[in-house]
């Protein structure tokens, strides 16, 4: 049997992050987990911690810690088959602490990507809010423009993609971020991936999975013939 695999994409609004997460989850077969995806689907339910989340979530607040890991830990303690790419969780130390408690990470994907190229992809992001697709007017754009291609509901772009809202954005998430970064560089499974282009970075992410997912596999493999 094959050993499951765990692992985190981390970076700053805009870096890729859904669209990396979706082309490892194609290629690879992991599961994609997003946070915001896990949050918006439980404000459509009116969960408790949905009607909870979505109070901070629309004054533009982190959800608190203790309601994203009671959550989130539980969802992941259920992926007993999976293995997973969890997106935009843990965003902050408590929460990287509470997911170690939880599960041993395999790999940590860290995106570093310059200012201006945020700037510039937030500017053309396209969101189709009850199912959390992303589009790019450039990159990837919808079929057609303003519409989701697969309900046919229309797109919205978020207020604090502005350019003016970004700065401070960013400044918000390296200030959280760093220690979270910090720990997983120390445990040793932090790789940092810096270009303006998803496409360029992709064949460098890709190769290290390969590595990672391959050598875990052959691994178990040996621990079941022993
Ligand atoms: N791990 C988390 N901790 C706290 N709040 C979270 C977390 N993940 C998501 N949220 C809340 O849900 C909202 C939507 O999250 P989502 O990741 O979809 O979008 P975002 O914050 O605009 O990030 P990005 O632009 O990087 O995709 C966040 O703004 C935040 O309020
Ligand atoms: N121009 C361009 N846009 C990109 C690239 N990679 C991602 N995008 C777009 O940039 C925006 C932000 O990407 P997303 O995956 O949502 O980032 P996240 O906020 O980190 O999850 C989206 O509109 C993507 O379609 C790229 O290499 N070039």
């Amino acid at each position: 049997m094959s050993k499951l695999f765990r692992a985190v994409i981390m970076g700053p609004p805009g870096s890729g992050k859904g669209t990396i997460s979706e082309r490892i989850a194609q290629s690879f077969g992991l599961q994609h987990l997003s946070s915001g995806d896990f949050l918006r689907e439980n404000i459509a339910a009116n969960t408790e911690a949905g009607v909870l989340a979505k109070t901070y979530i629309e004054k533009r607040l982190l959800v608190p810690d203790h309601v994203m890991t009671r959550l989130l830990l539980p969802r992941l303690e259920e992926m007993t088959r999976h293995s997973w790419i969890l997106d935009g969780f843990p965003r902050t130390l408590a929460q990287a602490e509470a997911l170690s408690r939880a599960c041993e990470l395999d790999v940590v994907i860290s995106l570093n990507i310059p200012l201006e190229t945020l700037k510039e992809r937030l500017r053309h992001r396209w969101i189709h809010p009850a199912s959390g697709r992303v589009y790019n007017l450039c990159f990837n754009p919808p079929r057609m423009q303003g519409v989701d291609d697969i309900s046919g509901e229309p797109l919205i772009q978020h207020e604090d993609d502005r350019p003016e809202a970004l700065v401070a954005r960013l400044r918000h998430y390296k200030d959280v971020a760093k220690p979270v970064i910090d720990l997983y560089k120390a445990k040793n499974i932090l790789h940092t991936f810096s270009d303006t282009d998803t496409d360029r970075i992709w064949p460098h992410i890709s190769s290290l999975l390969n590595t990672k997912i391959r050598t875990d596999q052959s691994s178990a493999q040996r621990a079941s013939t022993n």
